[in-house]
């Protein structure tokens, strides 16, 4: 259900985002999303060159993570964004769009990422409250961390009272649109890879038969 990177970015990568975030300038973060009632942030313009140069910062970050790869099955990456809020600035209930306009043609939205850049201990709320049901799951991490969740979920960024959360935000299609077979593939990928030296060649192929084939079914890599 929920993947975290910790320190998926380094202190230096991290520092850098947060010198280029002191220059930019944002823009309220409904240029992307004009009809939304409930989004209070700012965000990063896509083609400023200093807003692409934070995205391609955030994009290395996840493509040298294993655990990313893994988990995700990223077919395709959207640009990550910049997004700021400053007290008083929320991103109220909402469910992310199923197809973001976004290249050639649209990428669609199965996973959503937070990374987050700023001290926890520098702002006071800000927390992204993911629903399960009738609760929810809060996430509030380490500078440089980051947490994968599906984007099926109804999710919100919890009012900033102090400071400012300063994150990261993508939105990754992956190769296998259901959670339940992605999530399943990716720990029988984890054992074998982590626990099949311990089984006889055997056994190791064929279950590494299992998961190529899974993933021939479920996927669509095309
Ligand atoms: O900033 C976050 O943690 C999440 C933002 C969000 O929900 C979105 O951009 O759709
Ligand atoms: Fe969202």
């Amino acid at each position: 259900m929920f993947c975290e990177l910790p320190d998926l970015l380094t202190a230096d990568e991290v520092a850098q985002l947060k010198a280029i975030a002191t220059s930019l300038s944002f823009v309220d973060g409904r240029v992307t999303n004009p009809d939304s009632k409930v989004k209070n942030n700012l965000q990063g313009l896509p083609g400023d060159p200093q807003h692409d140069r934070a995205s391609q910062i955030l994009l290395g970050g996840l493509k040298r993570s294993a655990v990313f790869i893994a988990y995700a099955f990223p077919k395709m990456v959207a640009p990550p964004a910049l997004s700021l809020y400053r007290p008083g600035m929320n991103y109220g209930a909402h469910a992310d769009a199923a197809f973001l306009p976004i290249g050639a043609r649209p990428i669609r939205a199965d996973l959503s990422c937070t990374v987050f850049l700023n001290d926890p201990a520098d702002y006071d709320g800000g927390e992204l409250s993911v629903r399960l049901g009738a609760r929810a799951v809060d996430f509030k991490l380490s500078p440089g961390s980051a947490i994968l969740y599906p984007s099926t979920t109804i999710h919100e960024v919890k009012p900033v009272t102090r400071g400012e959360r300063l994150c990261g935000i993508t939105f990754i299609e992956s190769d296998i649109v259901d959670q339940a077979g992605r999530e399943l593939l990716f720990t029988l990928n984890d054992v074998l890879a982590t626990e099949g030296e311990k089984l006889s060649w055997e056994a190791r192929t064929r279950l590494s038969h299992v998961a190529t084939s899974l993933h021939r079914q479920w996927g669509d890599a095309g």
